[in-house]
């Protein structure tokens, strides 16, 4: 793999390379922090695999305990997590999702199992770095203080970071990117990190011109049309016929919906539809009462109201439940059963998961629970049977 990195990439690699071997040698070498931009598939996750192999293999020699970590990559969502074989931000570092400024430490406990983990830690890899938001980026600082316990304000408690991302891609959910922000006192993102930009597409290496016209929809501004030749080129990729169970892709929720009603009525037998219920916990008593009006749109819960399933349909996870597991936001399953109970109501759906050991166990919403979902054991499975 180190062969065929190109020149950029190679220069990262060795400068990398270069801080690590002044680490062991105890040479005192200074914290970097470094951008590590391009465009999709200008090879900035291959770079990074490099690097951490290589920096993980040199600087564990600075610590006896095979448990602690001298390198750490991690994104800021599931999907991306999985794909690197790494972890979230969130998860690796302990960090809430409802976080709120100024930063808030963790308690004794857990800031302790962290230090024992990453109390070496010296290269963090951030990738997707566009999705981060300036307030998760001064929680990774704050965090990384607490750990190393830095008595000064160097940034990230002087663990050197590479952030790897293209700020032309996804943004953070509600939130400004990281170049956007204007505060100050938040400002970790400006100044400090040198940005290195990688120029070749490798993913599309062999096809120059569809690379290039790529890039120009990349860095085309908003109401800017694309030249007659890039339109007519793309034309030219249009299918008349194609697989309707490829993975499609709507500007609004609206049509989504739409399109997977057709294929839930086109593709399975009974369609299911299931009615939100909502309940509220009198504060007292703690007794749950179902509430005849549905307040998911005043509370923004993000739930449907309404939602159609059936036995056969393809459904799509949306919450990270295990990244090492591979079951994140974004994971297809199959609903291979749906039990009822006495008044034919849904109990249980069963999601046959990509994993080959894996079965998704769904409950839809009790007066005891908001919904929960578990993962069944083979020897559970066996039990079940054929259902
Ligand atoms: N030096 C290289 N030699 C051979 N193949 C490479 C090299 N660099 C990248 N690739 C290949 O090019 C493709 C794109 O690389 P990669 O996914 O790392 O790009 P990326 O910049 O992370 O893309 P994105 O922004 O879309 O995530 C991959 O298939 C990868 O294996």
């Amino acid at each position: 793999m180190l062969r065929s990195l190109n020149k950029l990439q190679m220069d990262v690699f060795y400068k990398v390379r270069e801080f690590c071997l002044n680490k062991i040698h105890r040479k005192n070498p200074e914290q970097f922090m470094l951008f590590l931009s391009g465009g999709a598939g200008t090879g900035k996750s291959y770079v990074i695999k490099s690097i951490y192999y290589e920096a993980n293999r040199l600087l564990s020699q600075i610590t006896d305990n095979p448990d602690e970590q001298t390198v750490l990559m991690m994104s800021p969502t599931g999907v991306s997590a999985m794909n690197l074989g790494c972890s979230t931000i969130h998860n690796s570092l302990k960090i809430r999702t409802d976080i709120k400024l100024p930063y808030v430490g963790l308690g004794l406990d857990k800031i302790n199992s962290l230090r024992a983990d990453l109390g070496h830690l010296q290269i963090l890899i951030i990738d997707e770095i566009s999705m981060v938001s300036p307030k998760l980026l001064c929680y990774i600082h704050g965090r990384l203080r607490q750990i190393k316990q830095c008595a000064d304000f160097t940034p990230f408690g002087n663990v050197c970071i590479i952030a790897v991302g293209d700020f032309y891609q996804l943004p953070p959910v509600k939130a400004k990117p990281l170049y956007r922000n204007t505060d100050d006192l938040t400002n970790l993102w400006q100044n400090n990190f040198k940005i290195v930009e990688l120029q070749d597409i490798m993913r599309q290496k062999d096809d120059l011109t569809f690379a290039q016209a790529l890039n120009r929809i990349r860095t085309r501004q908003k109401g800017e049309s694309l030249s007659p030749k890039d339109v007519s080129l793309f034309k030219t990729r249009e299918l008349e016929d194609y697989d309707e169970n490829v993975l499609h892709i709507f500007a609004t929720n609206a049509l989504v919906d739409e399109h997977n009603t057709k294929m839930l009525r086109k593709l399975c037998d009974r369609l299911i539809r299931i009615d939100a219920n909502d309940f509220s916990k009198d504060e007292r008593t703690g007794k749950m009462t179902k509430i005849n009006t549905i307040t998911s749109k005043d509370v923004d819960t993000c739930l449907s109201n309404v939602i159609n399933i059936a036995e056969g349909a393809r459904v799509l996870l949306t919450k990270n439940l295990d990244v090492s597991d591979g079951l994140c936001n974004g994971v297809f399953g199959y609903i291979r059963h749906i039990a009822f109970d006495n008044d034919e109501n849904v109990k249980l759906i069963y999601v046959e998961t990509p994993f080959p050991n894996d079965l998704l166990l769904v409950g839809v919403v009790g007066l005891d629970c908001w919904y929960w979902m578990q993962f069944l054991s083979p020897a559970f499975r066996r039990k079940l049977g054929d259902y």
